[in-house]
């Protein structure tokens, strides 16, 4: 049987939309089309081009194509939607709420008539309630929307352990629950490096740092940057999650979920582990928490559905 290349559709071609594509590409995980709004047709084809152009000197076969047109997307297998503004200094996720429930349900309105059995994984801020509103315009079924928060949150709190033990990244795992906020939960208690519990590594007041250095992870590059968000470790955790559902690896990672009755809520997105496989979120894996664990997590939970409040 010949053997047919997954499309990727990439809505938004800003920084983090981009930084995708061009992961997505040298990784060989499909074609990529880079989408953004007429206005930015022509250096949406040009970064599409750029891309396309490194391919000889990387060594990928991936077409990657730029266009405005809704269209183009036909058929995709999977969309990865990083449309919407991102925050400036001083400024919450939640800031961009209304801005951007617009525009996701505009381009929830172009992935339904063009995509309509497509995988969808969201980026966009605040991404626990516009991957709810993906879900709400598009009518698709809950195990093909999902959101990403928590491996990029986790690859932070990895990345910090590391630097802290001056240990390999690849021997630190982590565990990061809740919504995309200042007050999501990084489960300590289940982390470890080369499985050695974290709590017996690091003095307790060091890891509580940690911690909260986690949960303002995206706030600390806002402040760096100056004019934006971050986009490296966005794009690769965006590739971790399309390459666990395209190659079928049933990974377990943290994905935003629609919660159906698990951890005891209803009718919310939010970041849980998740089994990624080919037909998208095909297990919401549910942990015994502890009472302090469990209370965090239902702060978390609130601060999502107040934001979700607003849209409402
Ligand atoms: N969930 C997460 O962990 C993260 C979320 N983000 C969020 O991702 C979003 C994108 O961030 P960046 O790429 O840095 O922003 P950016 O401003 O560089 O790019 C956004 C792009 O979306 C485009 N766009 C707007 N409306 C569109 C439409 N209807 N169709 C197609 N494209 C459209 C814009 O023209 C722009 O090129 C922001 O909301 C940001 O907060 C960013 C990093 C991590
Ligand atoms: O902080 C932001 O606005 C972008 C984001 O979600 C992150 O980097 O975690």
């Amino acid at each position: 049987m010949a053997f047919q290349r997954k499309k990727i559709a990439v809505i938004g071609s800003g920084f983090t939309g981009a930084t995708t594509a061009f992961i997505l590409g040298q990784k060989e995980l499909g074609d990529v089309v880079l989408v953004d709004i007429p206005q930015l047709e022509n250096p949406t084809k040009g970064k599409a081009l750029d891309m396309m152009e490194s391919s000889p000197v990387l060594g990928f076969d991936s077409n990657i194509t730029g266009t405005a047109n809704y269209e183009d997307i036909q058929g995709a297998d999977l969309v990865i939607i990083t449309a919407g503004i991102a925050r400036k200094p001083g400024m919450s996720r939640d800031d961009l709420v209304n801005t951007n429930a617009s525009i996701m349900k505009s381009v929830a309105e172009q992935v339904k008539t063009h995509a309509p059995n497509s995988i969808v994984l969201v980026l966009s801020n605040p991404v626990d309630a516009m991957t709810y509103t993906f879900f709400k315009t598009s009518g698709f079924p809950k195990e093909r929307v999902i959101g990403q928060s928590g491996v990029l949150d986790t690859a932070r709190f990895r990345t910090f352990v590391a630097m802290e033990l001056n240990v390999s990244v690849e021997d630190v795992s982590g565990f990061v629950l809740g919504g995309h906020g200042d007050d999501m939960v990084p489960l300590v208690r289940y982390s470890y490096a080369g499985g050695i519990p974290l709590e017996t590594l690091i003095p307790k007041d060091r890891l509580e740092q940690i911690v909260e250095r986690t949960r303002k992870g995206g706030g600390e590059i806002v402040n760096l940057l100056g004019n934006g968000s971050a986009y490296y470790a966005p794009a690769a955790s965006l590739v971790q999650m399309a390459e666990a559902i395209i190659k079928d690896k049933k990974r377990i990672l943290p994905s935003i979920a629609l919660l159906q009755g698990e951890y005891g809520y209803n009718d919310i997105y939010l970041g849980v582990p998740t089994l990624l496989g080919a037909n998208g979120i095909e297990r919401v894996i549910e942990l015994e928490l502890t009472a302090d664990e469990k209370a965090a997590l239902d702060k978390s939970a609130d601060s999502v559905r107040n934001v979700m409040a607003v849209l409402k």
